[in-house]
């Protein structure tokens, strides 16, 4: 199956109205259930492997690492070193660069799949997963009309499960390309024409640049304040810099610090119309999740004019976009990057760990990571690859207490439940 081929599959897969169906078949799994088999997911049954609990991992996707594999465009990279990028018991190759490419990840990742022999079970969509108080055990269906029964569910899902698109008025009448950057690839399809890029998080910040290299003419929906900050400062990364420091002094201390160094670096932020919140990157980023922007070269395009910054907007006319401040300009194209969110809400019948209004476990980080009646959360700290590996350590210690205490007592009938894992 071609690069395209997998696209479409997967995109079909999401399709909620492929779901709905009874369950025909039900599977009993002595393991955990992991739900999604990105990174979280994959690390998670890594730790658990290496504890000797077996897993099953269900994917909606046609692949490992959907999100990187299927929406994510050609020029990205970690933005982050790999250190702080890497999975439990399996780091890069040495020979990766500091900020391994997007396809150098997804091969690492099907390296890690295959070391720990980690085989998920493709196309099975989760629609529904409820714990069934007098079984004392989970209930897991899918859109393949299986029932999976377990002891233990691992919700790895993800923060970025799904594409944030706002409701503008008049977007039916735009009549130009309009698109989430989950489906931008590369600014080779825009060669030559005006695009609006609404929403300058680090997709949209980068996703200028992209159309940029690619003779496009991109403006920016910039509509709150940002922090933007080198990716690297004094020979070192930003982030493994503010790591370090934090080690020593107060948060509010490295906050100033960053900005001092990022204003000898960029300038005044502000002058090209990129005010910055009053609070520092590393509070806000702790307070609210919302991460500061490492720039790549985005900010030199702005300078430059090559990028112009735009405010919010009020409504879309025939390919036309009247902003917030009375300004009325043409485009051909809008890509919007306006995030993701968290789908645990639209499957998941539980009451207590997450939220149902964002679909974040509700005790704050490091805690999130269990629930109760054996429900887990993996990759949902706002914190990276690196949160992710955390969580999937934390989760596999603790089932593994409770495994091993089973097996001694082996507390439940295994002849109550239907036909076992095939
Ligand atoms: C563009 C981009 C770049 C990033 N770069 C970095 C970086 O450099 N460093 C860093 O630390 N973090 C980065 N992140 C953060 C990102 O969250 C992690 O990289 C990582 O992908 C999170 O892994 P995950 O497994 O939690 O979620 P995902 O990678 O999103 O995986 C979740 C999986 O669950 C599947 N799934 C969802 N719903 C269902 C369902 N109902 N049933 C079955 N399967 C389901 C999905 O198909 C997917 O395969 C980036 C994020 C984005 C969007
Ligand atoms: N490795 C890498 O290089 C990359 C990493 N990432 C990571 O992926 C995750 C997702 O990033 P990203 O996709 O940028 O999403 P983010 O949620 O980080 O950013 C979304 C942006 O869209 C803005 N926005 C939302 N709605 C609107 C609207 N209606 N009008 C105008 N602006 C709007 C938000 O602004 P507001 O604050 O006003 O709500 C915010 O600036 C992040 O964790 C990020 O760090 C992303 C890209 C590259
Ligand atoms: O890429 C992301 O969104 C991350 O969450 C990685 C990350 C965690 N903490 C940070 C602080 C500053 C920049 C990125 C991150």
């Amino acid at each position: 199956m071609d690069y395209c081929e997998r696209e479409q599959e997967g995109k079909r897969l999401h399709d909620p109205l492929i779901s709905g169906k009874k369950a025909e078949r039900c599977v009993w799994v002595p393991g955990p259930v992991i739900v999604g088999a990105g990174p979280s997911g994959l690390a998670a049954a890594a730790c658990l492997k290496e504890k000797g609990v077996a897993s099953v991992i269900l994917e909606r996707s046609n692949c490992i690492a959907s999100l990187w594999q299927l929406n994510t465009y050609d020029r990205l990279r970690l933005h982050l070193p790999k250190q702080f990028c890497e999975l439990p018991l399996m780091g890069f190759p040495s020979n990766f660069p500091t900020y391994p490419t997007k396809q150098q990840f997804i091969r690492y990742l099907e390296s890690y799949a295959e070391h720990f022999a980690i085989q998920p079970r493709f196309n099975e969509a989760v629609k529904e997963a409820e714990f069934d108080s007098s079984l004392g055990l989970w209930r897991v269906k899918t859109t393949t009309a299986t029932e999976f029964v377990c002891r233990w569910v691992i919700v790895a899902t993800g923060e970025n499960a799904e594409a944030v698109v706002p409701e503008i008025e008049g977007t039916g009448e735009f009549g130009g390309t309009i698109k989430h950057t989950s489906l931008y690839k590369s600014g080779g399809e825009f060669k030559g024409k005006k695009v609006l890029v609404v929403g300058c998080g680090n997709s949209g910040m980068e996703v200028c640049l992209d159309l940029c290299n690619h003779n496009a003419t991109p403006s920016l929906v910039v509509r709150d304040t940002v922090h933007i900050l080198p990716r690297e400062m004094l020979g070192k990364s930003t982030f493994g810099l503010s790591m370090w420091l934090l080690k020593w002094l107060p948060i509010q201390l490295v906050d100033r610090l960053l900005l001092i160094v990022s204003w000898l670096m960029l300038g005044n932020t502000s002058r090209f119309g990129l005010d910055r919140p009053p609070l520092g990157p590393l509070q806000l980023k702790n307070l609210s999740g919302k991460t500061p922007v490492l720039d790549v070269g985005t900010l030199a395009k702005i300078k430059s004019g090559h990028i112009m910054i735009r405010p919010g907007i009020k409504r879309l006319r025939r390919h036309t976009v009247e902003f917030v401040d009375g300004r009325i300009e043409k485009f051909d194209a809008i890509i919007f990057a306006t995030g993701y969110k968290s789908n645990v809400p639209y499957w998941l019948k539980e009451g207590d760990m997450f939220s149902k209004e964002d679909g974040y476990p509700k005790k704050p980080f490091p805690n999130g990571w269990k629930g109760e009646n054996g429900l887990y959360a993996v990759g949902f700290t706002k914190r990276g690859l690196l949160g992710a590996s955390m969580d999937a350590k934390n989760i596999a210690k603790d089932i593994e207490r409770c495994w091993k205490a089973e097996a001694k007592h082996s507390t439940f009938s295994l002849s109550l439940l239907p036909q076992s894992v095939s």
